[in-house]
């Protein structure tokens, strides 16, 4: 075991809402089963779908609210680090996943603001999950994309299975307009991800191969000027302060930030019956369409008819999948669960085309 009094090192886990952060997250854990993690979820939404979709992790996971309002985002952080702290023997590193449209900047700022911090945890490396097959319109539609893009060390490109190679070029462009400072990699669900490459990747050595990139380039911008003899102009970029923008704005400015956060909403629906699957599928595309493509984000278990396990269901985007999840646990009631995320989604009516396709209609629980 290592030192106990040494620092915990944390990752932090962004992208957009459905870029594949739960599921990148589970190839983390399994990666390395040397290493104790803990993991902290920043869930947006009442339903905390999240911690029951990591895997083997058991009861070394946590979760916090969402970030909308900073202040208390950052006590409560604050709060269950100290906590951690104190049973700090039982893991040996921290992993956040924030929501979807959190700004990273804020769950970060605990270890970048209070000098003390590192004494305790270590930011190693805030990650970015990029979607290849959402993330061009993610952000033309929205500045939350930009902004945890903006601000990760790491961008991790994830879906890559679902998108040419010329559009994964196109993409890897984009990235470095947003973020040049960062290190792009690529990976999906299926072919696996470069976690050996993550793990020895850290703010630090990021930080330094910048240094002397900058140094390299500063040298070797100099040695063209003596042997040219013209003059140009060098272009020494800080880092710091460019890559990991948002770091030192402003009170006043996380709070306008937010009320970017409050055009999106999120409600959840439980039933306590059994779906016809067909039918909550074709009302699912149903709602996604009615409410003018404004459903940004999906997920839960259902009971379906005759089927032993629970059903998880995923929409992002335009894409809904319904996969296989865990049985239900012997005795427990089979409650249905689905959080919807978006902007102005008439919640009434999505309850009631959900509630209709159960096969005997039950009040709502
Ligand atoms: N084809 C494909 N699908 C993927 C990949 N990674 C994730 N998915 C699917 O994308 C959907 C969303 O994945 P999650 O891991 O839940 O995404 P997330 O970022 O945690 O979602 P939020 O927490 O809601 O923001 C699920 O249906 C996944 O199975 C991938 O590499 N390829």
């Amino acid at each position: 075991m290592e030192n106990n009094n040494q620092a915990k090192p944390v990752t932090i886990l962004t992208g957009f809402l459905g870029a594949g952060k739960t599921t990148f997250l589970n190839a983390l854990i399994k990666s390395d089963t040397t290493k104790r993690p803990i993991i902290v979820e920043n869930e947006f939404g009442e339903e905390n779908i999240d911690s029951e979709l990591v895997i083997g992790a058991g009861d070394k996971i946590f979760s916090f609210s969402d970030g909308c309002v900073c202040c208390s985002l950052n006590n409560e952080l604050f709060e269950l680090l100290r906590q951690m702290w104190s049973n700090r023997d039982k893991f040996d590193e921290m992993i956040i996943e924030a929501t979807g449209i959190a700004d990273p900047g804020f769950i970060a700022m605990p270890f970048m603001e209070d000098p003390n911090m590192e004494n305790f945890y270590k930011l190693d490396r805030v990650i970015c999950l990029v979607d290849a097959q959402f993330i061009e319109s993610e952000l033309e539609n929205t500045e939350e994309a930009r902004k945890q893009i903006a601000f990760s060390d790491i961008l991790l490109i994830t879906k890559t299975d679902l998108v040419d190679a010329d559009k994964l070029h196109q993409i890897k462009h984009i990235l470095k307009d947003i973020n040049p400072w960062a290190t792009v990699l690529e990976g999906n669900n299926k072919d696996g991800y470069p976690i050996d490459k993550i793990r020895q990747l850290t703010r630090e050595n990021i930080d330094n191969a910048i240094m002397e990139d900058t140094q390299n380039q500063y040298e070797a911008e100099i040695e063209e000027e003596h042997h040219h003899d013209h003059d140009h102009e060098h272009h020494h970029h800080d880092h710091h302060d460019h890559a990991h923008e948002g770091h030192h704005h402003e009170h006043g400015e996380h709070c306008e930030h937010h009320s970017h956060h409050h055009g999106i909403e999120s409600f959840s629906v439980k039933y306590d019956g059994v779906f016809d699957l067909e039918k909550l599928q074709d009302a699912l595309i149903d709602i996604l369409n009615d409410n003018d493509n404004l459903v940004y984000r999906v997920k839960g278990f259902v009971h379906v008819k005759d089927i032993p396990n629970r059903l998880v269901v995923q929409l992002v985007g335009t894409l809904l999948t319904i996969t296989d999840g865990q049985a239900w646990k012997e005795n427990e009631e089979k409650i249905s669960r689905l959080v919807f995320i978006g902007k102005g989604i008439n919640e009434e009516q999505v309850e009631k085309a959900i509630r209709d396709c159960q096969t005997k209609v039950v009040e709502k629980v």
